[in-house]
């Protein structure tokens, strides 16, 4: 249930229960209650008067006078001031009695009057009533329980009035609780998505948005922790293009970076999800393939490797030496490492060897 379905009094959970306790509090009896209602004639004949000197006595003090602010909301206020000076002497304090004085505290806050303004106009009521009821009654016995009652009254009032204050106080500091909260939660979850961005940009190669050589030590170690738990065969493939460098002279280096980012895309559409991408540096790359083994990884993968160059960019030219290991023995990272690419190498120096041959020999059939 939202706050404002809720009256006041739900809100302040006060009951007929509460009610009567809060005048038990105050030892407020019947007796004292009939004693207010006998004087209330009295009260109503000078009522213009008490609520004149009472405004002429409040406007007297600069911080009360600025707070009031202007002759309308005087006029409004007095007549505010004259309905709670004829209900003190009603007889009857009941729900709608505490409702308003509940409100009293919640409307003082929400202008700012300090707790201090607020006991000193009720200082300043008491006497001007006390004066009024000195003077007209003569009786002194129940001048003297007169008196005692509405003072008794007026403290149970200001009970009520400070109860509300004090709760909308609290509210106050609860909303600001709230909303710091609320910017921490939202702070925190911007320093997570950040930091997660940051991690992912440390792991990630710019050019080609593949993983860099930063985390492959570490990746090949647990790929390959796991393949032994499961008798699994591991591949690992070195990739090398060839004449990168013939092509950035020739070509200009943004070429270059054509080669390698569209390089980089047809390993990563040729991979399977369980296979890990990266850029070793330069025109280096290389891929671990879990659960593969050698004959696997040149009959499938590379061949989807060929067949997506030609479908992708028609020629690009690349050494490849591949490495099983597992799912017996198995080496560790770095020989991995270094045997892939030592085979890659030789692979290199084998194609460039043919290549020269088969140049020597159309050179020979030209002539
Ligand atoms: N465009 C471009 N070129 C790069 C980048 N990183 C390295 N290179 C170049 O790639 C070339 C790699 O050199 P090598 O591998 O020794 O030589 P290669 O020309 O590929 O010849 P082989 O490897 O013997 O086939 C060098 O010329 C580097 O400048 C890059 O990010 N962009």
């Amino acid at each position: 249930m939202k706050q404002t379905e809720k009256t006041l009094i739900e809100q302040m959970k006060i009951s007929e229960f509460e009610i009567a306790q809060r005048k038990l509090l105050f030892s407020l009896t019947s007796e004292d209650i009939m004693l207010l209602k006998v004087s209330k004639p009295l009260i109503d004949r000078n009522i213009d008067f008490i609520v004149k000197r009472f405004y002429e006595l409040q406007t007297e003090i600069p911080e009360i006078s600025l707070l009031i602010g202007d002759a309308d909301t005087l006029q409004r206020l007095a007549h505010a001031q004259r309905k709670y000076v004829v209900d003190l002497f009603s007889g009857l304090y009941d729900i709608e009695y505490v409702n308003n004085r509940l409100r009293i505290g919640l409307v003082h806050k929400r202008i700012g009057v300090e707790p201090k303004l607020y006991l000193s106009a009720i200082y300043t009521l008491k006497s001007l009533l006390n004066q009024v009821i000195r003077d007209n009654i003569q009786d002194q016995e129940q001048r003297v329980r007169t008196l005692n009652a509405l003072e008794k009254l007026m403290y149970f009032d200001i009970t009520l009035v400070f109860d509300t204050y004090i709760r909308s106080l609290v509210t106050e500091i609860e909303i600001e609780k709230e909303k710091s909260d609320q910017y921490a939660q939202d702070l925190e979850e911007k320093i997570k998505e950040r930091t997660n961005q940051l991690e992912v940009m440390s792991r990630t190669d710019p050019l080609t948005g593949l993983l860099n050589v930063r985390h492959l030590t570490d990746t090949l170690t647990s790929v390959l922790r796991a393949a032994q738990r499961r008798s699994e065969p591991v591949c690992f493939a070195y990739i090398d293009i060839n004449d990168l460098k013939k092509v950035n002279d020739t070509k200009g280096h943004q070429s270059g970076d054509e080669i390698l980012k569209n390089f980089a895309e047809t390993i990563r559409i040729v991979s399977r999800a369980e296979d890990s991408c990266f850029r070793y540096g330069g025109d280096e790359f290389c891929i671990i393939l879990p659960n593969c083994g050698s004959a696997n990884a040149i009959e499938i993968y590379k061949k989807r490797l060929e067949d997506e160059i030609q479908k992708r960019s028609g020629f690009v030219s690349y050494s490849i030496g591949v490495i099983q290991t597992g799912p017996q023995d198995f080496l560790d990272p770095e020989e991995l490492i270094h045997q892939a690419d030592d085979l890659m190498y030789h692979q290199k120096e084998q194609a460039k060897i043919k290549l020269q041959a088969s140049e020597v020999l159309e050179l020979r059939q030209k002539k």
